[in-house]
């Protein structure tokens, strides 16, 4: 058996590689690590599987193992003391006083930027494996975990597939720079990271990712939630964005085929989708950490999943922001439900 639709870029069988990204470092909300693991165990493995796919999953990545990288002592010293001393309870025993200072002494904010090394040393994680699994002919399925990721998942598909282009579903458009952010979350930050926008090349994340991405490859469809300084690099970058105002007025289907004639002309060039749950409406998808009402109905996110199925270009796909510890079980449940829905949907399943 194989999918339904041909994937043009992936060698056959057609296969695909889940690579579970527990991490909700990119954001304040703990629970978001949790959704890797949700989606597996609502059976998202024999899904696709029964679509035809050869699905590769062993574990989770594991993040914890992750060594920081503490940034020079003389800029970061006076911020280590003071955490030490907040951090350690007063009659912790030793181990415990030990393990405390382990855990908060390396990774104090960089300029606005939270968690900074963390973020930097994950991503650089997902950009190898993702890269690993695309250099051999397979599609990573990346389900985080916070949209910081995606600074991995692209620069790892760009790796591989230099002329790939980026779809980006999101109700917000995550090209902040550290400069321009407000809250100092890098999930809403990593397009500008591979843009490699003004203010992106700072340590830790200069020295292992590049600019990989021009603004001519980037569109985005869903947004409703801008930042001013966002819309300012929007304009000045000169990329595309179709906003709810244009799902409203020009109808999904057209939506989806200008965003394709605007980064895939001739419908050649590989595609890596990356999915913020966000992008749809709250009512569809609720269990998500920054959700914005007036977003995209359960058939236009599928819609263009399907679509871009049906192009048979995707190389690389990121299922985001699910958060699993948010509302009732209700509200999870169905979140959880259409992460696999719209993943099934990207990788061909068909209505009929
Ligand atoms: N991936 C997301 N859900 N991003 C939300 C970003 C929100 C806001 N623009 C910020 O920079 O903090
Ligand atoms: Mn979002
Ligand atoms: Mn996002």
């Amino acid at each position: 058996m194989s999918p339904g639709y041909e994937f043009k870029f992936l060698s056959k069988p057609a296969t695909v590689a889940i690579v579970g990204c527990p991490f909700s470092g990119g954001q304040g909300k703990a629970g978001v690590d949790l959704a890797p693991n949700a989606l597996v165990s609502a059976g998202l493995i024999d899904q696709l599987f029964n679509l035809g796919w050869e699905v590769h999953y062993e574990s989770e990545l594991h993040f914890s193992e992750i060594p920081y990288n503490p940034a020079p002592p003389h800029v970061l010293g006076a911020a280590i003391h003071e955490q030490v001393e907040v951090n350690v309870p007063v009659n912790s025993s030793p181990q415990a006083k030990k393990a405390t200072m382990i855990q908060k002494l390396p990774d104090p904010d960089i300029g606005k930027m939270k968690k900074p090394r963390l973020v930097s040393a994950v991503c650089e994680k997902v950009s190898k494996e993702v890269g690993e699994i695309a250099g051999k002919g397979w599609l990573p399925l990346t389900l985080g975990g916070d949209h910081s990721l995606a600074m991995g998942t692209v620069s790892g598909t760009k790796s591989k597939y230099p002329d790939a282009c980026l779809i980006w579903i999101d109700a917000h458009a995550d090209i902040n720079t550290p400069e321009t952010t407000d809250s100092g979350n890098l999930h809403g930050c990593p397009v500008s990271f591979l843009l490699g926008l003004t203010g992106t090349a700072v340590e830790p994340f200069s020295t292992w990712l590049k600019p990989c991405l021009k603004p001519s490859e980037l569109v985005y469809i869903g947004l409703r939630d801008i930042d001013a300084p966002e819309r300012a690099i929007l304009r000045e970058n000169g990329i595309k964005a179709f906003s709810m105002h244009e799902v409203d007025k020009y109808g999904i289907g057209k939506v989806v085929e200008m965003a394709l004639d605007h980064v895939n002309p001739k419908r050649d060039k590989p595609v890596h989708l990356s999915f913020d749950v966000d992008a749809l409406d709250p009512d569809v998808a609720p269990s998500t950490g920054t959700p914005v009402r007036g977003g995209l109905t359960f058939r236009e996110g599928h819609y263009i999943t399907e679509a871009i199925a049906e192009t048979g270009l995707l190389v690389s796909l990121d299922i985001m922001e699910v958060n699993p510890s948010l509302l009732d079980s209700s509200a999870v449940s169905q979140t959880i439900a259409v992460g696999c829905s719209l993943t099934r949907a990207a990788l061909g399943e068909t209505l009929l």
